[in-house]
């Protein structure tokens, strides 16, 4: 990306954060306390994507959310958060020392917020966690699923899910672009596995007559795709 343009999309970000609803101070914590004792954050979704995440649990209403890639609970949170009284949310993370972080503010959460939705962290590759917990088989459809974990499993997990999510639900996609990689590969410039799993999902969304998309142009890219309420 030509550096005058990437200069106009930091500062369109940074202007977009200030001028949407602030995170609460549980979610600055989360932020402060991943940059304090971790030493990066770049992974954790951050205000813009936050605050979306958050707009979706409330348009959906949902009732039951999915979450593949904790890391330290930031994204949870912020759905937690438009979320109304008595829901759940199963979020997957595959790093003890992710998930310690994530579980202390998920008890603080609980405590703050005692008639606010249940967050139960299974820990463990997401795939196999959520098979062990028979989520896939039985019991309510997810309202709305983030997918933001390993980008090679990204058709996977795809194919895997968009069956459980309940007709008129919404799954929202992070790293849609993958820092460029995704449509590097699709000129052929680039070999990059995780590009290239990344560009076939979005193919595959794109052409999936099960459901309606959009891909923002927000951070790392963000899918929103809805499911139509006639399918299965
Ligand atoms: C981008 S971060 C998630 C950020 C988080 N959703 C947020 O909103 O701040 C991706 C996380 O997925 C986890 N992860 C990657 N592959 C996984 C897998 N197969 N099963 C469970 N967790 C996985 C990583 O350890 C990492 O913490």
């Amino acid at each position: 990306m030509p550096d005058d343009s990437r200069t106009f999309l930091q500062q369109a970000e940074s202007y977009a954060v200030k001028n949407s609803s602030p995170e609460s101070p549980l979610l600055r914590d989360v932020r402060r306390a991943t940059a304090a004792e971790l030493r990066y954050d770049d992974m954790l979704s951050g205000p813009l994507v936050g605050a979306l995440l958050r707009m979706m649990a409330g348009l959906t209403a949902a009732r039951f959310v999915l979450e593949i890639g904790t890391f330290t609970g930031y994204g949870t949170l912020q759905i937690a958060s438009g979320m109304t009284s008595g829901g759940r949310i199963i979020t997957c993370e595959g790093n003890d020392k992710y998930s310690a972080i994530a579980r202390r503010f998920f008890d603080r959460f609980h405590k703050e917020q005692p008639s606010g939705p249940r967050i139960e962290l299974l820990t463990g590759m997401a795939l196999d966690a959520i098979r062990e917990q028979k989520i896939l088989e039985s019991g309510p459809k997810p309202d709305l699923i983030f997918l933001d974990a390993d980008k090679e499993s990204y058709p996977v997990y795809y194919d895997v899910l968009m069956p459980v999510l309940r007709p008129g639900g919404v799954m929202v996609i992070d790293n849609a672009f993958w820092g460029g990689k995704a449509w590097a590969d699709a000129a052929g410039e680039a070999d990059d596995r995780k590009g290239k799993a990344v560009d076939r999902m979005n193919r595959l969304i794109s052409v999936d007559a099960r459901v309606e998309n959009v891909l923002l142009p927000v951070r790392d890219g963000l899918q929103i795709v809805r499911k139509h309420p006639e399918a299965s």
